[in-house]
Protein backbone atom coordinates (compact mmCIF):
# COMPACT_ATOMS: atom_id res chain seq x y z
CA UNK A 1 0.00 0.00 0.00
CA UNK A 2 1.14 3.29 -0.85
CA UNK A 3 1.01 4.10 3.31
CA UNK A 4 4.21 1.67 3.65
CA UNK A 5 6.40 3.62 1.36
CA UNK A 6 8.83 6.15 3.06
CA UNK A 7 7.99 9.52 2.35
CA UNK A 8 10.58 10.46 -0.48
CA UNK A 9 9.51 7.57 -1.94
CA UNK A 10 5.48 8.84 -1.56
CA UNK A 11 6.67 11.79 -2.99
CA UNK A 12 8.20 10.44 -6.11
CA UNK A 13 4.85 8.65 -6.74
CA UNK A 14 2.70 11.49 -6.35
CA UNK A 15 5.07 13.46 -8.82
CA UNK A 16 4.73 10.36 -11.31
CA UNK A 17 1.18 10.03 -10.84
CA UNK A 18 -0.20 13.41 -11.12
CA UNK A 19 2.34 13.79 -14.76
CA UNK A 20 0.61 10.55 -16.14
CA UNK A 21 -2.43 12.94 -15.98
CA UNK A 22 -0.71 14.91 -18.78
CA UNK A 23 -0.61 11.81 -21.23
CA UNK A 24 -4.08 11.16 -23.61
CA UNK A 25 -4.47 8.43 -26.21
CA UNK A 26 -2.35 8.93 -29.64
CA UNK A 27 0.79 10.50 -27.87
CA UNK A 28 4.45 9.65 -28.39
CA UNK A 29 5.34 9.66 -25.10
CA UNK A 30 9.39 9.79 -24.28
CA UNK A 31 9.83 7.38 -21.25
CA UNK A 32 12.51 8.62 -18.80
CA UNK A 33 14.80 6.58 -16.68
CA UNK A 34 14.99 6.06 -13.24
CA UNK A 35 13.06 5.33 -9.55
CA UNK A 36 10.97 8.45 -10.21
CA UNK A 37 10.07 7.84 -14.09
CA UNK A 38 9.55 4.03 -13.12
CA UNK A 39 6.42 4.94 -10.93
CA UNK A 40 5.04 6.87 -13.88
CA UNK A 41 5.74 3.54 -16.43
CA UNK A 42 3.86 1.62 -14.18
CA UNK A 43 1.42 4.45 -14.00
CA UNK A 44 0.91 4.42 -17.49
CA UNK A 45 0.84 0.60 -17.38
CA UNK A 46 -1.97 1.17 -15.63
CA UNK A 47 -4.08 3.46 -17.56
CA UNK A 48 -2.88 1.17 -20.55
CA UNK A 49 -4.81 -1.71 -18.70
CA UNK A 50 -7.47 -0.35 -16.96
CA UNK A 51 -8.96 2.66 -19.44
CA UNK A 52 -7.46 1.73 -22.88
CA UNK A 53 -5.39 4.19 -23.19
CA UNK A 54 -3.25 4.13 -26.16
CA UNK A 55 0.51 5.53 -26.63
CA UNK A 56 3.32 5.01 -28.39
CA UNK A 57 5.97 5.07 -25.53
CA UNK A 58 10.30 5.86 -26.75
CA UNK A 59 12.05 4.46 -23.95
CA UNK A 60 15.50 6.12 -23.05
CA UNK A 61 16.97 3.09 -21.10
CA UNK A 62 17.12 -0.55 -21.72
CA UNK A 63 15.80 -0.41 -18.28
CA UNK A 64 12.56 1.17 -18.93
CA UNK A 65 12.20 -0.53 -21.86
CA UNK A 66 12.28 -3.88 -20.15
CA UNK A 67 9.88 -2.19 -17.59
CA UNK A 68 7.55 -0.29 -20.28
CA UNK A 69 6.93 -3.73 -22.08
CA UNK A 70 6.08 -5.34 -18.69
CA UNK A 71 3.38 -2.79 -18.33
CA UNK A 72 1.84 -3.59 -21.66
CA UNK A 73 3.15 -0.37 -23.03
CA UNK A 74 3.69 -0.08 -26.83
CA UNK A 75 7.34 0.43 -27.39
CA UNK A 76 8.60 1.90 -30.52
CA UNK A 77 12.15 3.31 -30.96
CA UNK A 78 12.88 7.43 -31.17
CA UNK A 79 13.08 6.94 -34.88
CA UNK A 80 10.17 5.34 -35.75
CA UNK A 81 8.54 7.80 -33.38
CA UNK A 82 10.50 11.41 -35.53
CA UNK A 83 8.93 13.33 -32.79
CA UNK A 84 7.42 12.92 -29.27
CA UNK A 85 4.41 14.97 -28.23
CA UNK A 86 5.94 14.72 -24.39
CA UNK A 87 8.69 13.38 -22.29
CA UNK A 88 8.29 12.54 -18.82
CA UNK A 89 11.65 12.16 -16.84
CA UNK A 90 13.22 12.15 -13.29
CA UNK A 91 16.33 14.59 -12.46
CA UNK A 92 18.95 14.45 -9.80
CA UNK A 93 19.09 18.34 -9.27
CA UNK A 94 16.65 21.26 -10.72
CA UNK A 95 16.99 24.96 -10.17
CA UNK A 96 14.75 28.02 -10.25
CA UNK A 97 14.85 27.89 -13.77
CA UNK A 98 14.08 24.52 -14.26
CA UNK A 99 17.92 23.75 -15.51
CA UNK A 100 18.59 19.80 -14.58
CA UNK A 101 21.76 17.65 -13.89
CA UNK A 102 20.75 14.14 -15.06
CA UNK A 103 22.59 11.31 -15.12
CA UNK A 104 23.12 9.49 -12.00
CA UNK A 105 21.30 6.26 -13.34
CA UNK A 106 23.82 6.71 -16.15
CA UNK A 107 20.92 7.50 -18.91
CA UNK A 108 22.03 10.83 -19.62
CA UNK A 109 22.26 10.42 -23.42
CA UNK A 110 19.10 9.02 -24.48
CA UNK A 111 17.24 10.88 -22.20
CA UNK A 112 18.50 14.23 -23.67
CA UNK A 113 18.34 12.98 -27.32
CA UNK A 114 14.62 11.92 -26.60
CA UNK A 115 13.80 14.94 -24.41
CA UNK A 116 15.27 17.37 -27.42
CA UNK A 117 13.02 15.55 -29.46
CA UNK A 118 10.01 16.49 -27.79
CA UNK A 119 7.40 19.60 -28.16
CA UNK A 120 7.45 19.40 -23.78
CA UNK A 121 9.77 17.65 -21.36
CA UNK A 122 7.98 17.55 -17.85
CA UNK A 123 10.46 16.81 -14.63
CA UNK A 124 8.92 14.52 -11.63
CA UNK A 125 10.85 15.07 -8.63
CA UNK A 126 10.83 14.57 -4.95
CA UNK A 127 11.30 18.22 -3.15
CA UNK A 128 14.62 17.22 -1.72
CA UNK A 129 16.38 17.32 -6.02
CA UNK A 130 15.38 21.30 -5.58
CA UNK A 131 18.68 23.77 -5.47
CA UNK A 132 19.39 27.33 -5.90
CA UNK A 133 22.62 26.48 -7.47
CA UNK A 134 22.87 23.18 -9.71
CA UNK A 135 26.33 21.22 -8.77
CA UNK A 136 26.01 19.57 -5.14
CA UNK A 137 25.00 16.43 -7.41
CA UNK A 138 28.13 15.23 -9.27
CA UNK A 139 27.80 16.24 -12.75
CA UNK A 140 27.78 13.08 -14.78
CA UNK A 141 29.71 13.25 -18.00
CA UNK A 142 29.50 10.59 -20.89
CA UNK A 143 32.69 9.66 -22.36
CA UNK A 144 34.08 6.84 -25.12
CA UNK A 145 36.14 4.40 -23.34
CA UNK A 146 38.70 4.91 -25.95
CA UNK A 147 41.90 7.16 -24.20
CA UNK A 148 39.26 8.74 -21.59
CA UNK A 149 41.85 9.12 -18.85
CA UNK A 150 43.37 11.63 -21.44
CA UNK A 151 40.05 12.95 -21.70
CA UNK A 152 39.80 12.99 -18.37
CA UNK A 153 42.71 15.14 -17.80
CA UNK A 154 41.01 17.66 -20.15
CA UNK A 155 38.14 17.90 -18.50
CA UNK A 156 40.23 19.10 -15.33
CA UNK A 157 42.50 21.44 -17.71
CA UNK A 158 38.60 22.74 -18.95
CA UNK A 159 37.78 23.31 -15.03
CA UNK A 160 40.81 24.85 -13.97
CA UNK A 161 40.71 27.27 -16.99
CA UNK A 162 36.78 28.38 -15.74
CA UNK A 163 38.23 28.92 -12.33
CA UNK A 164 36.36 25.71 -10.94
CA UNK A 165 38.28 25.24 -7.83
CA UNK A 166 38.51 22.47 -5.46
CA UNK A 167 36.92 19.29 -7.91
CA UNK A 168 38.06 16.29 -8.51
CA UNK A 169 36.78 13.93 -11.62
CA UNK A 170 36.20 10.42 -10.67
CA UNK A 171 35.73 7.19 -13.25
CA UNK A 172 32.03 5.63 -12.56
CA UNK A 173 32.36 1.90 -11.29
CA UNK A 174 30.23 -1.16 -11.37
CA UNK A 175 31.99 -2.80 -8.46
CA UNK A 176 35.29 -3.74 -9.89
CA UNK A 177 34.79 -2.69 -13.55
CA UNK A 178 34.00 0.89 -15.11
CA UNK A 179 30.27 1.65 -15.52
CA UNK A 180 29.42 0.67 -19.51
CA UNK A 181 26.45 3.08 -20.54
CA UNK A 182 23.46 1.38 -22.91
CA UNK A 183 25.72 3.31 -26.11
CA UNK A 184 28.99 1.08 -24.54
CA UNK A 185 30.74 4.59 -22.67
CA UNK A 186 31.88 5.34 -19.53
CA UNK A 187 30.85 7.60 -17.55
CA UNK A 188 33.30 10.44 -15.66
CA UNK A 189 31.57 12.02 -12.39
CA UNK A 190 32.72 15.81 -11.72
CA UNK A 191 32.64 16.58 -8.03
CA UNK A 192 32.24 20.31 -8.41
CA UNK A 193 29.90 21.26 -5.56
CA UNK A 194 28.79 24.56 -7.34
CA UNK A 195 28.45 25.37 -10.76
CA UNK A 196 28.36 29.35 -11.42
CA UNK A 197 28.14 29.19 -14.97
CA UNK A 198 25.70 25.58 -16.08
CA UNK A 199 25.14 27.25 -19.55
CA UNK A 200 29.13 28.08 -20.14
CA UNK A 201 30.02 24.50 -18.56
CA UNK A 202 27.59 22.39 -20.73
CA UNK A 203 29.10 24.27 -23.47
CA UNK A 204 32.45 23.61 -22.52
CA UNK A 205 32.17 19.95 -21.97
CA UNK A 206 31.23 19.03 -25.22
CA UNK A 207 33.95 21.23 -27.34
CA UNK A 208 36.41 18.68 -25.76
CA UNK A 209 37.24 15.61 -27.90
CA UNK A 210 36.28 11.94 -26.49
CA UNK A 211 32.63 13.80 -24.51
CA UNK A 212 29.80 12.45 -25.57
CA UNK A 213 27.12 14.42 -23.73
CA UNK A 214 27.08 16.13 -20.07
CA UNK A 215 24.72 15.69 -17.79
CA UNK A 216 23.35 19.82 -18.05
CA UNK A 217 20.23 20.55 -19.51
CA UNK A 218 19.81 23.48 -20.00
CA UNK A 219 16.40 25.08 -21.39
CA UNK A 220 15.41 22.13 -22.24
CA UNK A 221 12.66 21.31 -19.32
CA UNK A 222 9.30 23.20 -19.52
CA UNK A 223 7.98 22.14 -16.26
CA UNK A 224 8.32 20.57 -13.32
CA UNK A 225 5.78 18.86 -11.03
CA UNK A 226 7.38 18.73 -7.26
CA UNK A 227 5.86 15.58 -5.00
CA UNK A 228 6.02 15.86 -1.15
CA UNK A 229 5.83 13.11 0.72
CA UNK A 230 2.23 13.95 2.28
CA UNK A 231 0.38 13.83 -0.77
CA UNK A 232 0.82 17.46 -2.16
CA UNK A 233 1.78 17.77 -5.78
CA UNK A 234 2.94 20.95 -7.47
CA UNK A 235 3.02 21.71 -11.16
CA UNK A 236 5.26 24.50 -11.86
CA UNK A 237 5.50 26.13 -15.03
CA UNK A 238 7.58 29.07 -15.73
CA UNK A 239 5.33 31.31 -17.58
CA UNK A 240 1.88 29.86 -15.80
CA UNK A 241 2.98 29.57 -12.36
CA UNK A 242 2.31 26.96 -9.75
CA UNK A 243 -1.13 24.32 -9.56
CA UNK A 244 -0.90 22.91 -6.24
CA UNK A 245 -2.99 19.79 -6.15
CA UNK A 246 -3.06 16.74 -3.39
CA UNK A 247 -2.84 13.36 -4.78
CA UNK A 248 -3.82 10.92 -1.63
CA UNK A 249 -7.02 13.15 -0.65
CA UNK A 250 -10.64 12.51 -1.67
CA UNK A 251 -9.82 8.67 -1.84
CA UNK A 252 -6.40 9.07 -3.82
CA UNK A 253 -5.18 6.40 -2.02
CA UNK A 254 -7.64 4.01 -2.80
CA UNK A 255 -7.22 5.45 -6.50
CA UNK A 256 -4.00 4.04 -6.56
CA UNK A 257 -3.13 1.66 -4.53
CA UNK A 258 -2.94 -1.35 -6.77
CA UNK A 259 -0.09 0.64 -8.70
CA UNK A 260 1.63 0.63 -5.35
CA UNK A 261 0.98 -2.81 -3.89
O1 LIG B 1 20.41 8.60 -15.62
C1 LIG B 1 19.42 8.69 -14.90
C2 LIG B 1 18.44 9.75 -14.93
O2 LIG B 1 18.94 10.99 -15.31
C3 LIG B 1 17.48 9.83 -13.77
O3 LIG B 1 16.33 10.47 -14.27
C4 LIG B 1 17.98 10.61 -12.57
O4 LIG B 1 19.19 10.03 -12.14
C5 LIG B 1 16.95 10.62 -11.43
O5 LIG B 1 16.75 9.33 -10.96
P1 LIG B 1 15.81 9.02 -9.72
O6 LIG B 1 14.43 9.32 -10.12
O7 LIG B 1 16.05 7.57 -9.44
O8 LIG B 1 16.30 9.89 -8.58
Amino acid sequence: MIKDLSPIDKAKYVAACRAADLVQSGMRVGLGTGSTAAWLVRRLGERVRDEGLSIKGVPTSTATAQLAREEGIEVISLDQAGWLDLTIDGADEFDGEFNLIKGGGAALLQEKIVATASDQMVVIADAGKEVETLGAFPLPVEVIPFGWQTTRTLIEEALDTMDVLGTSVTLRMNGEAPKVTDEGNHILDLHLKRIGNARQLALVMNQIPGVVENGLFIDICDKVIVGHGDGRVELRDLNEGTVLTNMLGEGGDNLFSDLAD
